[in-house]
């Protein structure tokens, strides 16, 4: 697709990664999953290269198998407003699961870092994975009861997110006046699982709204994107497969007369990068000797900086995704892909080598959404 938009980089920063055993390597702290020197040396490593945002996963049942570092994590909206403070430009997105949490808090909590960050917050409102302990009062859900209620969390959050008109607050000391009431609007919403009125208590984002992302692989949940977000975080083992995916995702944003460059498709990558194809292959023989119990499979990103270069190109030109979201099962996992990789995509004008706006959305290409009454 000509029209493509450039290369979206994120990078989840919450420790070792989506695997058992990273914690064990000597060259990461065993605690960085809720190591806020780790979060921070990371934010500014993802900052500094330009990446669009950080991004965290998150973990509604904990319990025994989890995987032993998600039992020691950091609650997502949290630790992204201590991020916010250290970092200026880079996206900040937080996991959420819309059947546990309720829509009127995570709105305020949303925007409220999206104030702090001047415009840089962004959600991921997912039903979640099943499993674990009973930690919320509605105990475990099934999908019956989970798609209705990520339905009706995404219409509320989207009705408070625009409770007010831009200028709505006039905060006019001489005339005493703080708002105009008729630029306040209420969501006066009845839903099986949540009910809300409204007003939200906090002025409408500088960005229009926080971004909204879902992640999943069904197509009850690519409906529930295409309709209601601004992106999706889904999965492709190949490219081939992820080709497919994302085209099924664009042809059912067609169906809804939305524009699919307005719209973010992501994928997740835990590359292995080095100068060489051996210095690569030293790195994950390196990482398999220190956890020798646990198979780490070869990730798809794997070998020299030119030929996963190649790939990232190949998979953002072939249209399997906008943003590729880089986690690590390798300590130096996101570090060696900026080091190495991001310079090479920057020659060839693959990504920015400046951010373009002070905005997520504007540095995603996504336009600011105007006011609109529900
Ligand atoms: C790429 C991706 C990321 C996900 N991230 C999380 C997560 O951080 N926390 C969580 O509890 N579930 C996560 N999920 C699970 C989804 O919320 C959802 O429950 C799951 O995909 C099944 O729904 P679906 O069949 O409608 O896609 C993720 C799923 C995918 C595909």
């Amino acid at each position: 697709m000509s029209d493509r938009k450039k290369l979206k980089l994120a990078a989840i920063i919450e420790g070792p990664g989506w695997n058992f055993v990273g914690w064990q390597h000597p060259d990461i702290p065993a605690d960085s999953s809720e190591n806020i020197n780790f979060y921070i040396q990371q934010a500014k490593l993802a900052e500094a290269a330009k990446f669009d945002t950080l991004f965290l996963i998150d973990v509604s049942h904990v319990g025994p198998g989890n995987i032993p570092h998600y039992l020691s994590m950091f609650e997502g909206v949290t630790i992204m407003s201590a991020l916010s403070m250290v970092t200026k430009t880079i996206g900040l997105s937080a996991t959420v699961s819309t059947s546990y949490a309720d829509p009127y808090s995570v709105a305020r909590q949303i925007l409220s870092l999206d104030k702090i960050s001047k415009g840089r917050a962004s959600l991921n409102a997912i039903t979640s994975n099943p499993g674990g302990m009973v930690n919320f009062s509605r105990g475990h859900l099934g999908k019956q009861d989970q798609n209705p209620m990520q339905k009706e969390f995404s219409e509320i959050l989207l009705g408070l997110w625009d409770t007010y008109e831009d200028d709505a607050f006039i905060r006019d000391k001489e005339s005493g006046v703080y708002l105009n009431p008729y630029k306040m609007h209420t969501v006066d919403y009845r839903g099986e699982y949540f009910s809300v009125d409204g007003p939200l208590n906090i002025s409408r984002s500088v960005q229009g709204r926080p971004v909204l992302y879902t992640a999943g692989t069904s197509p009850t949940l690519f409906d529930h994107a295409t309709r209601y977000t601004d992106g999706v975080f889904t999965h492709g083992s190949t490219l081939q497969e992820a080709v497919l995916i994302a085209n099924e995702i664009r042809r059912r944003l067609i169906e809804k007369n939305r524009r699919p460059e307005d719209f973010i498709v992501s994928i997740s990558q835990n590359p292995i990068v080095g100068k060489t194809e051996q210095e690569a292959q030293e790195k994950y023989l390196a990482l398999l000797r220190y956890i020798p119990k646990n198979s780490i499979p070869r990730p798809q990103f794997y070998g020299s900086a030119e030929k996963v270069a190649d790939q990232v190109q190949q998979w953002h030109e072939h249209g399997a995704m906008d943003m590729l979201i880089l986690r690590q099962d390798h300590p130096y996992g996101i570090k060696d892909l900026i080091e190495l990789v991001v310079p090479i995509l920057q020659e060839r004008g693959i990504f920015r080598t400046e951010y373009e706006s002070d905005t997520l959305r504007g540095n995603l290409e996504l336009p600011r959404p105007a006011f609109r009454k529900i």
